[in-house]
């Protein structure tokens, strides 16, 4: 889907997003991209907010793809404060000159000049690309807190450029600039809660895990199963989902992990590759106190009761 350049000087990567190959529209998805463009369109950022694996990250991508500009991803990191975003001084630059214009005499002339080196959104604003900040409530609040008036009054503050630059300390930010900001309400470690105002200047679209048909279509597309296998592998994965059973809910990549590692629901693995898969989100010890075999034997039960061929399982 990407392919990547960095911009001239700068160590940021840029992302030339094309239309995916393998990326599924569905009703839910094109609605849920509509949605986005409508105010990425109308300058508002946008913030897709959804469980683990429902599938933020591939529909921020593609509506960013929609948008046709180069594209930088940040993934939120706890670890990043404000100039791991803008940049700053790194290095000096050498200027010499060497005259010989008077044989036999040689004139050297240096000077030394701090190097300003643009991070990711400092080369986002300056350049109009759209920036995907995916799970940004994984970044501490302090160091998100320099996007609020690039969100709202659309410049930068950069100290410490413009003593480099005799400019000034702001950088506007350029008209193509657009914002994709992702995140997980229900991840409870390792993340901070958002400041309100940068909540307030996103427009939050709230995702959850894609209905049935979207999921089985999305297990076909990147597996070659046959929809009749992707359905029951899907029907699996849901019902353990919504039984209150698991610790961890799995999630699609969990469905294209068992249809690609096998070649179907008679494959002799695929109790054993379903086992591998799903036993850590149903916990060891989970409050029913039932183990992972006996949950997904009669999860299989009442699957496969419903199917005219039973395959055998064991
Ligand atoms: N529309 C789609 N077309 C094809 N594949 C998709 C689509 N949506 C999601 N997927 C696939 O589903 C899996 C999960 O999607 P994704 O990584 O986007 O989820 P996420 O919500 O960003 O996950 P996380 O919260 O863990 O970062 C990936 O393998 C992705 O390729």
């Amino acid at each position: 889907m990407v392919s990547k350049t960095t911009t001239g000087k700068e160590k940021v990567t840029v992302i030339n997003p094309r239309q995916t190959k393998g990326f599924v529209h569905t009703e839910a998805i094109n609605l849920l991209a509509k949605r986005g463009l409508r105010y990425l369109n109308a300058g508002y950022p946008i913030h897709y907010s959804g469980p683990t694996g429902c599938g933020k990250t591939t529909l921020a991508m593609h509506v960013a793809s929609l948008l046709n500009r180069p594209v930088i991803l940040i993934n939120g990191d706890d670890e990043y404060s404000t100039s791991s975003f803008i940049g700053g001084e790194q290095g000096y630059r050498k200027h010499m000159v060497v005259d010989k214009f008077v044989s036999r005499v040689t004139k050297v002339d240096e000077s030394y000049k701090k190097q300003w080196v643009d991070e990711r959104l400092t080369a986002a604003c300056r350049y109009g690309f759209t920036l995907i900040y995916n799970e940004f409530t994984r970044s501490r609040p302090e160091a998100n807190n320099i996007l609020l008036s690039v969100l709202e009054e659309r410049v930068l503050p950069i100290p410490g450029m413009a003593s480099r630059t005799n400019s000034s300390s702001f950088l506007k930010v350029h008209p193509d600039f657009s914002a994709i900001f992702t995140s997980n309400p229900e991840e409870y470690a390792g993340v901070y809660r958002s400041q309100d105002a940068l909540i307030d200047r996103m427009i939050t679209l709230d995702m959850d895990y894609y209905d049935k048909e979207t999921e089985i279509a999305i297990v076909m597309a990147k597996s070659g199963q046959s929809y009749h296998d992707a359905d029951i592998i899907v029907k699996i994965i849901r019902k353990l989902r919504d039984s209150d059973l698991c610790e961890f809910p799995p999630t699609l990549r969990s469905s294209i992990v068992i249809a690609k590692t096998t070649s179907g629901v008679n494959d002799e693995s695929f109790r054993e590759v379903c086992l591998d898969v799903l036993s850590r989100k149903i916990g060891l010890d989970n409050e029913n106190g039932l183990k992972p075999e006996i949950v997904i034997d009669d999860i299989f039960n009442d699957i496969f009761k419903e199917e005219k061929t039973v395959p055998d399982l064991r």
